[in-house]
């Protein structure tokens, strides 16, 4: 028994240390590639002009960019533009404060986007909490990631909140500012003309049926946008519903992080949203969920989730669910497809979405809209529909670094989180090499949480980390000695590997993702007449 034990940390030893290695090898390649690479690409950006108010769209009518939706992406979006001098205006269907289970936890890079959009100022003063890093829990035992901020300002970290104070925020602040309009009323239709989009149908308040016309319509109407058909090729996946639950005055284990329970089926999810609360969102697979109605939904949580919660936050749980109000939301995901038109574009969840298993949505709607305000910036007025059209293409690129790599996380770590529905050992090795890649520290835990959270979003280095969790897996394996059998599994945990990954990679896009600087429209410019 002695000796058995003896090998078993012995051949754990050694895998670590093996695993450890290829790692190491692994993210030097990637880092030496990455280095060339910033060598290789430059990007021919002309210098700022600031916008000239006067020789712009007054010419045409009074607005340049209409914003369909004033939720995350529509208010950080209308107060950026307006900052920058145009004359917008936002169309929301409803202007009071929004009550949802979504878009609660902002990870430290999507802080860093609000930073950089001057909008930093709207997780103040809703009691909102700060993130430090994420703990993650299987089978009893748990390990802490902390996010890697070293390097950052002391103000830069994670914040959950209630979405809903965080918006109110973006959208009060959109008020301060005098060329922002923002109107209460529901988008029916754009107005289309040879192909080009002119604007808007909307019901106002009121329900009068009005017309708004812009060069440029910026559609930002959420996950059920239901204008989103005439921009993009939409192909939307259910993978599994969230289940919403409000925990009261409950001490999670560790302080400020992000919780997340191994489950079976499928992980669960705590984080403080105020001084007093803790959301909780349990996965459920499918897009069924028990009734909440009947009970059903009660009865599920009590008997197959609340076994699996650490016991210092079982109490709270088991109250919550007897509390009653229990919420659910369809955890939907959307590779980006558009359909560049003239005169209209897609962004926030309207545009591209992914599983919110690790909270990337916010950073990745932020960080488009950084990219689309630098874009922007240069031009004086946005008249040229075609030429605008064909220049904003480079949008599509210069957002992938950010977007595929948090939209690849999640998909793949999602599938790696979910117990298969069908007993499958490679599935099971991979879920615990993951837990225990991760549990290393160091460069194991440092790399994938700061793909995570936004800090350093790059393609190569996910997939460095993706294969390394396989390796891993594999080496402990053989150890001490390979028998057929755990070749077998090791063989299927690559494969399995591969299955999950590769066909995420191939909807983000390949080229876009790896190669973005041998895409053409990468290295666009700003239509001539603007200079
Ligand atoms: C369960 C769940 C949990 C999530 N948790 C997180 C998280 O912790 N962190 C994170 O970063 N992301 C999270 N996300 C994703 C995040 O919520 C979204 O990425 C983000 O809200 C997208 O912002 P948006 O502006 O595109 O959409 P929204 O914020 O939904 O805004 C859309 C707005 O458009 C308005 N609208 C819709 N139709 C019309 C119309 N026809 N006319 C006028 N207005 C209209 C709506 O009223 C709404 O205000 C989560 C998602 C889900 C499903």
């Amino acid at each position: 028994m002695a000796t058995a034990e003896a090998a078993g940390v012995g051949g754990g030893a050694a895998a670590v240390a093996a695993a450890t290695l290829l790692t190491a090898v692994l993210l030097a390649a990637v880092f030496r590639y990455q280095r060339r690479r910033r060598g290789a690409a430059v990007r021919v950006v002309p210098a700022p002009v600031v916008p000239d108010r006067e020789g712009s769209a007054a010419v045409d009518g009074l607005t340049d960019v209409i914003i369909v939706g004033a939720g995350v992406a529509g208010s950080a979006l209308a107060y950026t533009l307006g900052k920058d001098g145009r004359r917008v205006h936002v169309i929301e269907r409803d202007l009071t404060e929004p009550d949802r289970i979504v878009g609660e936890l902002l990870q430290p890079g999507g802080y860093l986007k609000l930073i950089e959009l001057g909008l930093q100022d709207c997780v103040d003063e809703i009691d909102a909490q700060r993130i430090l890093g994420y703990a993650l829990f299987k089978d009893g035992k748990d390990t802490r990631l902390p996010y890697p901020l070293e390097k950052f300002d002391k103000d830069v970290a994670g914040r959950s909140f209630h979405n809903g104070r965080f918006i109110q925020r973006m959208r009060e602040k959109c008020a301060t500012l005098p060329n922002i309009q923002l109107e209460q009323g529901t988008v029916t239709t754009l107005l289309e003309e040879n192909g080009t989009v002119k604007g808007v149908q909307y019901k106002n308040k009121s329900g009068e049926e009005l017309k708004a016309y812009a060069p440029l319509t910026i559609v930002c109407d959420g996950c059920f946008s239901n204008l989103r058909r005439a921009l993009c090729s939409p192909t939307v996946d259910v993978p599994s519903c969230f289940v919403g639950l409000v925990l009261e005055n409950c001490k999670l284990p560790h302080p400020n992080h992000g919780h997340v329970v191994l489950a079976n089926p499928s992980p669960i999810l705590f984080y403080p949203i105020s001084s007093t609360e803790v959301r909780c969102l349990v996965d459920v697979p499918g897009q069924k969920v028990p009734s909440i109605a009947s009970g059903e939904m009660a009865k599920y949580l009590k008997t197959m989730v609340a076994p699996q919660i650490p016991p210092e936050i079982y109490d709270s749980f088991v109250a919550a669910i007897e509390k009653g109000s229990i919420r659910t939301m369809p955890n939907k995901s959307m590779p980006a497809a558009p359909h560049p038109t003239p005169g209209a574009l897609l962004m926030g969840d309207a545009f591209n979405m992914r599983h919110p298993l690790t909270g990337g949505g916010m950073t990745v709607a932020l960080s488009d809209i950084v990219v689309l305000r630098n874009l922007l910036k240069p031009l004086r007025n946005l008249h040229d529909a075609s030429s605008l059209c064909k220049y904003l293409e480079s949008f599509y690129t210069l957002r992938k670094p950010v977007a595929s790599t948090i939209n690849t996380l999640a998909g793949a770590l999602y599938k790696v989180f979910s117990a298969s529905a069908s007993p499958d050992k490679a599935r099971d090795e991979m879920r615990q090499a993951c837990f225990d890649y991760l549990s290393l520290g160091g460069v194991c835990s440092d790399g994938p949480i700061s793909l995570l959270s936004g800090l350093n979003p790059r393609p190569m280095t996910l997939v460095a980390h993706f294969f390394a969790v396989a390796i891993f897996g594999v080496g402990r394996l053989m150890l001490p000695l390979p028998s057929p059998k755990r070749m077998w599994i090791g063989a299927r945990l690559i494969s399995g590997a591969c299955g999950i990954i590769f066909p995420i990679i191939k909807a983000e896009g390949v080229r876009q993702m790896f190669f973005p600087a041998t895409v053409p429209a990468y290295y666009r410019a700003p239509p001539e007449a603007e200079f």
